[in-house]
């Protein structure tokens, strides 16, 4: 049992919010959620006994009032676009959600400790895109923020905001979290995208998947260590930024390669066509953080390898075909 009562997860219907969701309900914290529609709220398929709430991020006075109710001694905020194509599509929403929403939470928080004089701890779900296209690889917390893309630079503002909060006396420490994937991953992302198609075409016999950039390389881990790196993070006694990340990287083209050899498909390149619907306008080539201060501050440490994070999505899809779903 942890000595934390209630915890509040902005973006608890996502696949981070649902795996945190689990983790604190077994820990015996007393969640709250926050869910961006009633109908998000209600196709959940997260653990039983978190009280989910809708509401939107930019509705600022929303969410201090949600603040002010619920009384959370932990904030995670979760919430946003996560989709860096979207973003790309959405600048303005998502500069207003990502970004400045975030802001909506802190300044709640920070209200919530004035006036109750309680310590009220929040850690803010960054990305590995505020670096953009880096210089260094790989990244640590001293790389310099110059994002390339409106998801990074939405997130980007959100991080430099928590850093400006710290100096106001309220925790918010920084996760930059590298790409992190599971089964609940949306398609609207490579990987799980990728997954899902091997295990289309490999029941089929047939098929194709149109991807954008195969030669882009991401540090791919798995989302529950991800998770547990904003659980450590939020209850470390000093606030500050922590890169998650493996410190390794694949190419799509390699990501492609192991789904479909889980599915006992050797000649992928004859199922994958490029569409430049998928290709985007910046694009960083590879992505690779270095997670020492995690590790040495946190005692936090990715546990699943690469080949193992594929062939856990690729069953969970072979599994989703043969059920019919
Ligand atoms: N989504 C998508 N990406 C594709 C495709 N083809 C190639 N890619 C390339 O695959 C890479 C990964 O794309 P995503 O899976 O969409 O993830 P992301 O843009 O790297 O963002 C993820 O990681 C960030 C941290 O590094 C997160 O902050 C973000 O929320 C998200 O989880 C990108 O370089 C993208 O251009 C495609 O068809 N779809």
């Amino acid at each position: 049992m942890s000595d934390v009562r209630t915890a509040l997860v902005t973006g608890v219907t996502g696949q981070d919010g649902t795996l945190l969701a689990r983790r604190l309900v077994a820990e015996g914290v007393q969640v709250h959620g926050l869910a961006h529609s009633a109908a998000d709220r209600d196709a959940w398929a997260g653990p039983a006994g978190v009280q989910v709430h809708v509401g939107d991020l930019t509705d600022t006075a929303g969410v201090e009032q949600l603040v002010r109710d619920v009384a959370p001694d932990e904030v995670y905020n979760l919430a946003g676009i996560s989709s860096v194509a979207f973003s790309w599509e959405h600048p303005v929403l998502t500069g207003a959600v990502t970004g400045l929403g975030a802001v909506g939470v802190f300044e709640a928080a920070r209200r919530l400790q004035e006036s109750s004089g309680r310590r009220v701890r929040v850690v803010q779900a960054s990305s590995a895109e505020i670096f953009g296209v880096p210089d260094q690889a790989p990244q640590d917390e001293s790389t310099p923020v110059r994002p390339v893309s409106p998801y990074g630079a939405a997130k980007a503002y959100a991080h430099q905001m928590a850093a400006v909060y710290r100096s106001r006396d309220l925790h918010v420490a920084t996760c930059v979290l590298y790409n992190h994937e599971s089964p609940l991953r949306p398609q609207a992302f490579v990987t799980r995208k990728i997954t899902a198609a091997a295990a289309r075409i490999a029941a089929a016999g047939t098929g194709t998947l149109a991807l954008g950039s195969t030669d882009v390389r991401r540090d791919w881990g798995w989302a529950e260590d991800y998770v547990d790196a904003l659980v450590r993070a939020v209850r470390h006694g000093v606030a500050d930024d922590f890169v998650v990340a493996t410190g390794r990287t694949h190419s799509v083209a390699e990501f492609v390669a192991a789904a479909f050899a889980r599915v006992g498909i050797e000649d992928w390149q004859q199922h994958v066509v490029t569409d430049p619907r998928f290709v985007r306008p910046v694009d960083p080539g590879e992505v690779v953080g270095d997670a020492t201060k995690a590790r040495e501050v946190l005692g936090w440490a990715p546990t699943v390898e690469f080949e193992e994070v594929v062939g856990r999505m690729v069953d969970h899809d072979v599994a989703l075909v043969r059920e019919g779903a």
